[in-house]
């Protein structure tokens, strides 16, 4: 069995659900799947500008781009459903969840505050609809699926717009209500990204969250594979927007996908690979405008599946733009122990992540997203000395298992970055990247660069193919 979690780009309008459900159908061929869903895609940040804009009590703001998420879905349904009564039906849910989304910005607007409660019930109306209007066409076209609303099995706790599952809850909830309905040979389309808490209040798993929600059903199902669909050839050698010659991955190990997903590859929400991993399911992330290209596959024995050697080899690279370089200098430092305690300790209490780290006797480099930057943090920092601030500029990294163990790498990045002006290096403690920083109008150039020396030509043909788009 296995779990097919849809992107909201393979979902996004009528022609990519036809396509998304035509996939499904080749997998329901071998077995019944559990289908996960995003929402449409833009319809998340939609939701996330009428949850905003409802806080502010701008109530026609929200109203008007309430109407358009109606309008989006209505329209949907009209080029997708053919017969008259389904889609007199459908178009009824539809104007009943829009009209629930109305009512929650009025509540909103009238209490004239935006709790993180309210705003993961915004945020969770777009898979609410996208799921709505998937299931009733395939069973329009002949499929026996069934609409299961995830939030009565995905339990989460109430970190509300970073909600995390309550395990032992969820997978006897999973065992009762779903897999009874799989075994029954039904077709599940549900929601990624949704939970609720215990007591029935909505909940969000973070932004780009489904991915995760399908690991985790995969893996409380005990499926055999989890297939992440989506618009590009699977993970590839970078960011196909940012570098057009970029190539797709055929195989890669579990690290090396986690990795890349927290240096920057949206690719993968980089929770997707913890359940995964955990019962070792491979995880597949395919195309889904190319269902017959191989795309990834991601699992702990990458060397069974290609028979080839991985030592040493340069796999990715992952750009995370929006960053900003804090630069400690304190005497404080010199021979002294505890002074990396106080530094942390001021990151914790803000509650900023630390992405990169570089340290001298005297000084302490490190990069932060540009959007956790506040005077509060940099007034508490210069209490530890002095300090100074970089904005505009992005982190690079170089992703690969046992990169640093293998010889020549470090001479053929640097070789690549020469005419590049690098603000700060550092190698990540896992072995498996070596990371930049480089100022934002430089990032494309030091990115093509890179991936020219580690994969123009037929470097490693067999791990490394180029895109069925491009063929
Ligand atoms: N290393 C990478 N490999 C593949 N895609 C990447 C990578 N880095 C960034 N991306 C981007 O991630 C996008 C897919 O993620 P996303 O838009 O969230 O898809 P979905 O809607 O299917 O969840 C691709 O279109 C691509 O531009
Ligand atoms: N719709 C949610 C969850 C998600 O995972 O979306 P996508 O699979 O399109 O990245 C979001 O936009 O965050």
């Amino acid at each position: 069995m296995a779990v097919m979690k849809f992107g909201g780009t393979s979902v996004g309008t009528a022609k990519a659900m036809r396509q998304a459900i035509s996939i499904v159908a080749r997998e329901e061929q071998k077995a019944v799947p559990l289908v996960v869903l995003s929402a449409c895609s833009g319809i998340t940040n939609k939701l996330v500008h009428i949850a905003d804009a409802s806080g502010r009590s701008a109530l026609d703001e929200a109203m008007a781009l309430a109407g358009e998420v109606r309008s989006f879905h209505l329209n949907l349904l009209d080029e997708l459903i053919k017969g008259v009564e389904l889609k007199a039906e459908l178009a009824i849910k539809i104007e009943e969840l829009a009209s629930r989304l109305e009512l929650l910005i009025k509540g909103v607007d009238i209490v004239g505050e935006l709790t993180e409660r309210s705003r993961d019930m915004f945020c969770s109306f777009g898979e609410l609809f996208s799921t709505t209007v998937f299931a009733a066409a395939m069973k329009e076209l002949g499929h026996k699926a069934v609409w299961v609303d995830v939030r009565t099995v995905m339990i989460t706790d109430d970190n509300f717009g970073f909600a995390r599952p309550l395990q032992e809850v969820c997978e006897e909830r999973v065992g009762r209500l779903i897999k009874p309905l799989l075994e029954g040979g039904m077709t599940v389309v549900t929601q990624g990204y949704i939970g609720s808490t215990q007591d029935g209040r909505t909940t969000t798993l973070g932004r780009g969250g489904s991915d995760f929600s399908a690991a985790l059903l995969g893996s409380w199902l005990n499926d055999d594979a989890i297939q992440i669909w989506t618009d590009v050839d699977g993970v590839m050698t970078c960011d196909p927007r940012m570098v057009p010659e970029a190539r797709s991955i055929r195989v890669m190990t579990f690290s090396e996908a986690a990795e890349l997903a927290y240096l920057g590859a949206k690719v993968l929400h980089p929770d997707t690979i913890a359940p995964a991993v955990q019962k070792n399911i491979p995880v597949y992330v395919l195309n889904s405008l190319h269902p017959d290209a191989k795309g990834t596959i991601i699992t702990n024995d990458p060397q069974r599946l290609s028979g080839m050697s991985y030592e040493g080899l340069v796999k990715s690279i992952a750009v995370k733009k929006g960053q900003c370089i804090i630069n400690v200098r304190s005497n404080r430092m010199f021979g002294r122990h505890g002074f990396m305690n106080e530094l942390f300790d001021v990151f914790a209490r803000y509650g900023v992540s630390v992405e990169m780290i570089a340290t001298s006797e005297v000084s302490v480099s490190l990069t932060v997203d540009d959007k956790c930057f506040s005077d509060e943090l940099i007034g508490a920092l210069k209490a530890l000395g002095d300090v100074d601030i970089e904005h505009g500029v992005s982190t690079i990294s170089v992703v690969g298992d046992n990169l640093r163990m293998s010889r020549g790498v470090a001479g053929r990045i640097f070789s690549a970055l020469k005419d590049v002006n690098l603000r700060m290096i550092s190698q990540g403690a896992s072995e498996i990247n070596v990371g930049f920083v480089v100022e934002e109008p430089e990032v494309v150039t030091a990115v093509n660069n890179l991936h020219r020396e580690f994969f123009s030509g037929p470097q490693n043909e067999g791990i490394f193919e180029t895109p069925a788009g491009s063929r």
